[in-house]
């Protein structure tokens, strides 16, 4: 995956901001943020693949170093839906050794898991930066 990175600086408010091109035509702009909420269809078992290199391309940004990440395991009211464990191995989290991540389960329709990945993304980002 190439990424084409562009770096620029917004000096009024001292966010980075850097846009990533994914792939032809899939662009995503970071900012400088203290966690990075990745939502994940776990019902798409076709495209958990091309999750994955998303979820990686936006990872590998400078600006996106040592910060806390919360998979939001979407779509859990649907019977073949991918629970966390299998996310985990899918999206090979357990290789992220230098940020705190985890999954929370959703089911975005129903609002179920909002408030707790809300909340895990709290204390993660609270953890971080006590080191
Ligand atoms: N069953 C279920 N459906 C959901 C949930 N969250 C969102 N949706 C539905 O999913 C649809 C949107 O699908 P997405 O997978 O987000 O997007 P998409 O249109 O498939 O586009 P791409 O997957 O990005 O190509 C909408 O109809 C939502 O109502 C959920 O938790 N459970
Ligand atoms: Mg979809």
């Amino acid at each position: 995956m190439k990424t084409k990175r562009t770096e620029m600086t917004v000096p009024t408010i001292g966010f980075n901001v850097e846009t990533i091109t994914l792939c032809k035509g899939m662009d995503v702009t970071v900012w400088d943020v203290g966690g990075l909420f990745f939502i994940i269809d776990s019902n798409d078992r076709e495209r958990v693949a091309e999750a994955k290199e998303a979820l990686y391309g936006i990872l590998e940004s400078e600006s996106m170093a040592n910060v806390p990440l919360v998979v939001i395991a979407n779509k859990q009211d649907l019977p073949n839906a991918m629970g966390p464990i299998e996310l985990e191995k899918a999206l090979d989290l357990s290789s992220l050794t230098d940020r705190k991540w985890m999954i929370q389960k959703t089911c975005a329709i129903k609002g179920d898991g909002l408030t707790e990945a809300m909340k895990e993304m709290a204390r993660l980002i609270k953890e971080q930066n006590k080191k």
